[in-house]
């Protein structure tokens, strides 16, 4: 195989493993991430965050965007085509969703937003702030128009990796909030 193809392979193959090691992390651990990622951006004001309704066994980021909700903008996100960047359209605790691209739930009626906080679902990641996603490239095309954004990855230790196979269009997080703590890289922020 070419080097490209092998990376894809690569990729396919690790989405996999981490898929599978996301299923079987616990309660207890969920919570226990959830709560980190509260405690990093419990101070935030006045903000527009985007967080993310969660598919399958991915971390749940929605008592961190309930508590926020009260002192900033909340909104989640919305494929519009493929190869196009994320939409992103404002939530509420509660509010009317549909199913949008991929299964994802979209708020109905939502304004559209553009984020300066955005808490970014994964399905792998490592400890330089690489981060796996489902393929379509839509977070790497969303961070790379959005600089200067707090860029925070949620994740379970489940899905951690030694070394997240790199694209040259990878956006790194600089930081990575799992059950264990919350990890910054100063370099990349
Ligand atoms: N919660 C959430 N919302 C998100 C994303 C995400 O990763 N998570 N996205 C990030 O880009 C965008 C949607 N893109 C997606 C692209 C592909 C798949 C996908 O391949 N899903 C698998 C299995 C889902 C599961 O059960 O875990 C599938 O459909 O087979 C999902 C979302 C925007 N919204
Ligand atoms: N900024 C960009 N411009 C053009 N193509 C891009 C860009 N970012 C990513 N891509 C392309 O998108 C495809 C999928 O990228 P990748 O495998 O990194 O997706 P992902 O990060 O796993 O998915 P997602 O962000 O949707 O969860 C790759 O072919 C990649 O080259």
């Amino acid at each position: 195989m070419g080097g490209e193809a092998s990376l894809t392979a690569l990729k396919a193959q690790s989405r996999l493993a981490c898929h599978a090691a996301r299923d079987g992390v616990g309660l207890k651990a969920r919570a226990a991430a959830a709560t980190r990622l509260y405690a990093r951006l419990m101070n935030l004001r006045g903000r527009t965050v985007a967080g993310y309704l969660p598919i399958g066994s991915e971390a749940d980021p929605r008592g961190t965007m309930r508590a926020l909700c009260r002192d900033n903008r909340i909104c989640v996100p919305v494929v519009t085509a493929k190869g196009a960047p994320l939409r992103f359209r404002e939530w509420a605790p509660g509010c009317a969703l549909e199913t949008g691209a991929f299964g994802v739930s979209i708020p109905v009626d939502g304004g559209w937003r553009v984020p300066d906080v955005l808490i970014v679902p994964m399905l792998g990641f490592d400890a330089g702030g690489g981060r796996l996603g489902y393929g379509g490239g839509f977070y790497d095309r969303t961070l790379a128009g959005l600089r200067g954004a707090l860029v925070v990855g949620l994740a379970l230790e489940a899905q951690r990796m030694d070394a997240v196979p790199q694209e040259r269009t990878d956006v790194r997080l600089p930081w990575i909030v799992t059950e264990a703590g919350v990890f910054g890289d100063e370099t990349l922020r």
